[in-house]
């Protein structure tokens, strides 16, 4: 799936708007997925020390919206995946299959590479290790480790501008949804920011609850060779986009970036987490 095309999105093919999109997917050429994880889930921000770092808080919010029972079923689908796993890791305990997607190439086969457990991937273990501690059942991460790569059973192409993000609709709709850091990182602006959730929303069942993680007033981020441009979004914005997308909202938490961990990579502020829920249309 290119995701370059103007088929099917929407947009007129010659729309400003749709001149922006393909702009977004021509930029992600260059995106160098190694680089990208060195400069966000390698120190300093894998840090674990203690429960104020970002990654501890992250993975807590995941492990506590698993806890509540709430979010279970057969089928969960990870939107904008990249090359991280970290996001499942709680989740691979309440859904018989998880569906990774992405836009490029490169990253659904980093994350191949993962899950056949080939040489030189990165080393996820501290993740691992981490949520099995803060989940509090005495799992062995060896065992959460080959949890999730026995339930990661499909890795498909997404472009969340198009109406069906994933090509043709999926043969059954997902029963929860994740997403970190993608549609702020893949929308020129605002209005296909609220566009993408709509598409993706699509994928969901009504009922479904969604756990979406972003960053807060971000405007850009490198990956190698790529500069990446984000839509500034405040926690307002992601709320209406929610909203408008036939959301209830159950948790909303925001988490400010210390300012050791601005770090050059990107100029983002916060990190926003919500577990909100699908609402049927009556
Ligand atoms: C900032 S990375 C987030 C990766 C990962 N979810 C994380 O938490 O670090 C954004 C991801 O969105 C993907 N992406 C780019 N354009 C996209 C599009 N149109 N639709 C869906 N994903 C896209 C990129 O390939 C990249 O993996
Ligand atoms: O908050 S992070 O430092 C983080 C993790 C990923 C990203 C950003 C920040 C900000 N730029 C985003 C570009 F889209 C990607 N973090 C990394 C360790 S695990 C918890 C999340």
């Amino acid at each position: 799936m290119s995701g370059h095309g103007a088929e099917g999105s929407g947009w007129p093919a010659s729309s400003p708007a749709m001149s922006s999109i393909t702009a977004v997917g021509e930029s992600y050429q260059k995106f160098n997925p190694r680089a990208y994880l060195q400069n966000n889930y390698m120190p300093p921000r894998a840090d674990f020390t203690s429960e104020d770092c970002v990654v501890p808080w992250k993975l807590r919010c995941l492990a506590e919206a698993f806890a509540t029972g709430e979010i279970h079923g057969h089928t969960l689908i990870d939107i904008g995946s990249g090359p991280t796993i970290y996001q499942l890791l709680s989740a691979c305990d309440h859904f018989e299959e998880i569906i990774a997607t992405d836009y490029l190439e490169v990253n659904r086969e980093v994350l191949r590479q993962w899950v056949q457990d080939k040489m030189d991937v990165f080393d996820w273990s501290p993740y691992i290790k981490h949520v099995c501690k803060i989940e509090g059942r005495g799992e062995q991460w060896k065992e959460k480790e080959q949890k999730l790569r026995e339930k990661l059973r499909q890795i498909l192409p997404i472009d969340v501008h198009q109406p069906n993000p994933v090509g043709s609709p999926l043969r059954q709709l997902a029963d929860a949804m994740v997403s970190t850091f993608c549609l702020e990182a893949v929308s020129p602006d605002r209005l296909s920011f609220e566009q993408a959730l709509q598409n993706i929303t699509s994928l969901l069942k009504p009922g479904g609850h969604f756990l979406l993680i972003g960053a807060l007033e971000e405007s850009f981020y490198l990956a190698g060779e790529a500069k990446l441009s984000v839509v500034p979004v405040s926690e307002a914005d992601v709320k209406e986009a929610l909203t408008k997308s036939g959301y209830k909202i159950h948790d909303f938490r925001s988490y400010i970036m210390p300012p050791g961990l601005k770090i050059g990579v990107d100029d983002v502020s916060g990190v926003f987490f919500v577990h909100a829920q699908k609402q049927p249309v009556v």
